[in-house]
């Protein structure tokens, strides 16, 4: 049985002594968890919340890294940096790195490929726009993305990703996918992976959901089949919001 996770990304929120505080009231707020709980503060900060958080079960992962080992990437991070400040997990292909920061499925593979390499856990996202379901493009349109970027690993690397279906028109715009639109997907998706490897990976790789999630409705998302947890922004701000995703997760 897959393990449920719960994901908070704090996108460009919090500075320093913000981090600290709101890994302090986290630690508070969850106490323990059968989920897997995973923040991914700003790069600045992962440091000093992969020290704030060690021995604890709550996971520190980077928003996004670069693909090449080292060398004349100004702004950007490697790998290899994230390692050595303690973080394993990377969020890679999130939807306002792709729409703001022109991240196309082929650069998305680099990252993919060079985060693998280096022995890092990916949480992979994806999702279509509005337009594209309004006009019932976005099962293309998702199965195009998760090809273009990921479908070239072999079986095994798949060990190391976790996919969050993320549509865009529910991000952070207070509009949810219905939890019946999210199993509608996240049955695609697998089938799309069964297709594409085998049923027995399809079945192991853990699908979150991303898109206004919020402790009202996580609890209805989270119990759909082939719902493995969520990838959270606004609410993974708030400690009392965060813990009671983690709690539903743990009860679904
Ligand atoms: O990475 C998280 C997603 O973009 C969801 O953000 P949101 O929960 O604020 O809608």
């Amino acid at each position: 049985m897959r393990k449920k996770i719960v994901a908070g990304n704090w996108k460009m929120n919090k500075n320093s002594e913000e981090t600290a505080h709101l890994i302090a009231q986290l630690r508070t707020e969850i106490p323990q968890s059968d989920a897997e709980v995973i923040i991914a503060p700003t790069f600045v900060n992962l440091a000093e919340a992969a020290t704030q958080l060690k021995g604890s079960f709550i996971e520190v992962a980077a928003q996004n890294m670069h693909f090449a080992e080292n060398g004349a990437y100004t702004g950007e991070i490697s790998a290899d940096m994230l390692k050595s400040v303690g973080v394993r997990t990377v969020i890679l292909g999130h939807s306002e790195r792709r729409a703001y920061f022109g991240e196309d499925d082929a650069l998305l593979a680099k990252k993919v490929d060079a985060a693998l390499k280096a022995g890092m856990r990916i949480i992979f996202c994806f999702g279509e726009e509005l337009d594209e379901r309004k006009k019932g493009e976005h099962f293309k349109v998702v199965e195009r993305q998760l090809k273009n970027a990921l479908f070239h690993l072999d079986g095994p690397s798949w060990e190391h990703i976790v996919l969050a279906y993320e549509p865009v028109w529910a991000i952070g715009t207070g509009e949810t996918a219905s939890p019946e639109q999210a199993q509608e997907m996240h049955a695609f998706i697998r089938k799309t992976l069964s297709d594409g490897y085998n049923k027995q990976l399809a079945e192991e790789v853990p699908i979150l959901y991303g898109g206004s999630v919020k402790p009202g409705n996580a609890g209805e998302i989270f119990s759909k089949a082939d719902v493995d947890g969520g990838l959270i922004g606004g609410a993974s701000l708030v400690a009392a919001d965060f813990a009671a995703i983690v709690a539903a997760a743990q009860q679904a």
